[in-house]
């Protein structure tokens, strides 16, 4: 596994990197609107469940892809039916989901497209179990580690000269802060969202890991989830309390081989982003306090976000969506009305206690069917690692291959001919000595047989000779060793140089061990078509591939029986109603009247129920809307007993001086969406009033504060701040009146969500203070930022944007008194 951080990271398919450039689409796919898939999954009843003897309300038809919910409570009631993309009971195996829901969607990343799985339910629903799922056994393993072995399987059966690059990403959004999962061991911190500019969001700094096979992969997994937030609920010991999302990114490349392409080589980049969402609960069933009451507000708050996101995109008429409202809105925006592949999967549990919950998830999926989204191929997007890889790969073997033979070769060369050049020349003076022996004695042996005199003129003949010899070999000698002295030293001097060459060339060796292990690394980052590793993988995938195309082959010849029997329906009433036309006596005819005139009542029948089945949808939704109303009321009754705990500290502990210098020094940081002090005092060179030389910005609309002109005769108005703080009754009074005021508004059919301009300054007021209302426990001054991400009970994710930033540089009541 090799680390990459640095690497931003954004959802969908607008691929991001640290600079959060998109990826291009040329030679992509035509894009082609596409729904988001929804299904709907019942799990079984938990045993507390059994045991508290709880009934199921739940009835799900898996072939005709519905599913009922009945409230017992009310039996009268009909049931409320809901229709989905596939329905699954509590005998859904792991696999079966896995193989209908998720493996096209792994298929479509693994051809360049950008893919979503998204699990969303109330607490204790099954979600992790849906995405996670158990190690042990296998079977029970969930989406996320079905999903890992897939990928690697692909790559298994894949052309050998096709390459891979798998990267890994996981973070959770934990009370509106995203955590980086596989941080390692240092503090998490608390990453950034940013937007390039084709509005492409991105995680800055989130850590990217480079894997080889299923175990690097399965391992991150692991690590992350050690570091995920979970917490015990009243029905859930292992409850999530963030959302997560664990990103795989398939960078491919291979040879393009349709009719009509030149064979070159392509990349395509896929993401699959694997979304466990956190639990929704209703605040007053769960009784929360504390850290899991805040942790509570902010997952319905961001839950109540995506539910706007949702209907602004299948409202149609909405021209905005809110995806800025919450940080889970904006990660996701690309998967939902972006050009990601999405499928939704809503969890819900059969008991009866839960009706409440599950009607609400089954509606909230039911809007998510009309999402369309465009998914498109990411063809050869110009920031892919794979192919600043692939360049890089090249260049190294390049340079390899230009630093000629090998070293050792090279120093056998240099060294030899030197080695060569000394042995002979200890040959030849050998060859010398050997000969002059033979010589000498030869000479000896041919005079033997001779006289005296001649021997003695032989012998001084020879002796003269032999001291001419012995001069010439003394000189040779001396020829010889000044010959061997230079030779000793040439000797000396070539090995100094081949030490040097030697040292020069195990510096080269050197450089070159560090471009092979450099090119080794790289090489070992992708994963090719052919790895012995995975072998099992591969058959594991073909016999996965079998049973996939039978089983669509059974669904296909099921689908074709059902069409085959419905045409002979049709034909056999086309044929009873040609028949009674045909009749034409009286009673015949009567007869037949009477029967179109059953029929018609029973068209008449089933719309009046329908239309008493929408009213009592509608009353539904009213008492749904009310239900999260009286929680999000309860909520701002809370934040706002903290906000007076805040003021009675600032009244009681801060000088009004102080706190007005750090008014006006606040600012609002748009991009990191937090309260920040600025050093923004600046000289002013002509005050028109004589007043102070220097002036303080204001910390809302961040101009210099001055003073308003007075009228003629009047004293000078006071400085916009100075409003009355709004006492403890002012303020609930507010919070009555405008919800009252909002019950009339719906009541005589208008929305009281949407921001009208033409409103009086009161309504901007009425607006602010309940804003004002909304600020949670941050420290300090963060209490502003709350303002902006608190829901209020009738505006939660309505509002919008313009609305939020023009009614918010107000300044807050209360500090005017200070
Ligand atoms: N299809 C299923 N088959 C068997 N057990 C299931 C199934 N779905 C969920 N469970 C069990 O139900 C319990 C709750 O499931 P899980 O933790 O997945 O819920 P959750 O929706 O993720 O909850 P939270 O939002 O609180 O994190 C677990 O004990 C889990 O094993």
């Amino acid at each position: 596994m090799k680390e990459n951080r640095g690497r931003g990271h954004g959802l969908g398919l607008m691929r991001s990197n640290s600079t959060g450039s998109s990826v291009s689409s040329s030679g992509g796919s035509a894009r082609r609107a596409e729904r988001v898939q929804v299904v709907v999954r019942c799990r079984p009843m938990l045993e507390k469940e059994i045991t508290e003897g709880r009934s199921n309300c739940v009835v799900v038809d898996t072939a005709g892809s519905t599913i009922q919910v009945k409230n017992l409570k009310q039996p009268e009631q009909a049931p409320k039916l809901f229709t989905f993309d596939r329905t699954y009971d509590a005998s859904s195996s792991q696999r079966q989901l896995y193989d209908d829901v998720a493996h096209p969607i792994v298929h479509s990343v693994m051809c360049g497209y950008n893919g979503t799985v998204l699990a969303y339910g109330q607490t204790a629903s099954g979600k992790t179990f849906t995405m996670d799922g158990l190690d042990d056994p296998p079977e029970l393993r969930g989406i996320i580690p079905q999903a890992f072995e897939d990928i690697f399987s692909h790559i298994q059966g894949s052309q050998s000269s096709d390459n891979f690059l798998v990267r890994a990403s996981y973070l959770e959004i934990h009370n509106e802060e995203i955590r980086d999962l596989l941080a390692g061991p240092q503090p998490m911190t608390r990453l950034e969202l940013k937007e390039n500019v084709e509005g492409t969001v991105y995680v800055k700094n989130l850590t990217s890991i480079t894997v080889q096979s299923v175990a690097d992969i399965s391992h991150l997994l692991t690590v992350g989830k050690k570091s995920r937030s979970v917490g015990a609920t009243l029905m859930n010991q292992d409850s999530s309390r963030s959302h997560s999302i664990f990103t795989i990114t398939v960078e491919a490349s291979a040879r393009s081989t349709s009719a009509g392409t030149d064979g070159s080589m392509h990349i395509r980049v896929g993401k699959l982003n694997l979304v466990d969402l956190a639990g929704s609960e209703r605040l007053n069933k769960t009784g929360a306090t504390g850290d899991r009451f805040r942790e509570l507000t902010n997952i319905n708050w961001s839950l109540s976000a995506l539910g706007n996101v949702i209907s602004a995109l299948v409202d149609g008429k909405s021209s905005h969506v809110p995806y800025r409202d919450s940080k889970l809105t904006r990660l996701l925006q690309d998967s939902l009305g972006g050009n990601t592949r999405t499928v939704m999967i809503a969890n819900i549990g059969p008991a009866d206690y839960n009706y409440d919950e599950s009607v609400s998830t089954l509606r909230y999926a039911n809007r998510a069917k009309s999402i369309k989204n465009k998914p498109r191929i990411n063809e050869d997007p110009k920031d892919a690692i794979l192919r600043e890889f692939q360049e890089e790969i090249a260049r190294l073997r390049a340079q390899l291959q230009e630093s000629g033979p090998g070293v050792d070769e090279r120093i056998q060369n240099k060294v030899e001919p030197m080695t060569q050049n000394a042995a002979d020349r200890e040959l030849e003076l050998q060859q010398l000595r050997a000969k002059m022996q033979e010589d000498m004695e030869h000479q000896v042996s041919l005079h033997k047989s001779m006289s005296e005199q001649a021997m003695a003129c032989i012998k001084a003949d020879f002796e003269r000779k032999a001291q001419y010899d012995m001069e010439a070999l003394k000189a040779e000698k001396e020829r010889s060793d000044e010959e061997k002295q230079r030779i000793a030293k040439q000797l000396q001097q070539q090995l100094m140089e081949l030490q040097t060459h030697y040292q020069a060339l195990a510096r080269e060796k050197e450089d070159r061990d560090v471009l092979a292990s450099k090119l080794r690394a790289l090489e070992e980052k992708l994963v090719h078509g052919t790895n012995n590793d995975n072998e099992k993988l591969l058959e594991k995938a073909k016999q996965k591939e079998l049973e996939l195309a039978l089983r669509e082959q059974q669904l296909q010849e099921k689908e074709s029986m059902d069409e085959e029997r419905e045409r002979k329906i049709a034909e056999l009433e086309e044929a009873q109603l040609m028949a009674e036309e045909k009749c034409n006596t009286m009673e015949e005819e009567v007869e037949m009247k009477t029967r179109k005139l059953r029929k018609l009542m029973a068209r008449y029948q089933q719309s009046k129920n329908e239309l008493s089945a929408l009213r009592t949808e509608l009353q539904d939704t009213i008492h749904e809307f009310q239900r999260e109303r009286a929680d999000m009321f309860l909520s701002l009754r809370s934040l706002d007993q903290q906000l007076q705990l805040k003021n009675f500290l600032i009244d009681k502990f801060i000088p009004a001086d102080e706190l007005n210098k750090v008014m006006r020094r606040v600012h609002w940081d748009e991009e990191n969406e937090s309260w920040n002090l600025v050093q923004n005092v600046v000289p002013l060179r002509s005050v028109p009033y004589g007043g102070p030389t220097r002036v303080s910005i204001d910390g809302f609309t961040k101009q210099p504060l001055l003073r308003p002109n007075s009228a003629i005769g009047r004293s000078r108005p006071p400085l916009r701040q100075p409003e009355q703080p709004l006492s403890q009754s002012e303020r609930d009074r507010y919070l009555v009146d405008n919800i009252l005021k909002m019950d009339l508004e719906m009541s005589e059919g208008r929305n009281p969500f949407e921001f009208d301009k033409t409103r009086s300054s009161s309504d901007a007021d009425v607006e602010h203070a309940l804003r004002e209302l909304r600020a949670d426990d941050d420290p300090y001054f963060s209490g502003y930022d709350s303002v902006q991400k608190q829901p209020a009970p009738a505006l939660a994710g309505a509002r919008p944007k313009s609305a939020r930033t023009k009614h918010h540089r107000h300044p807050r009541p209360h500090t005017a008194t200070r």
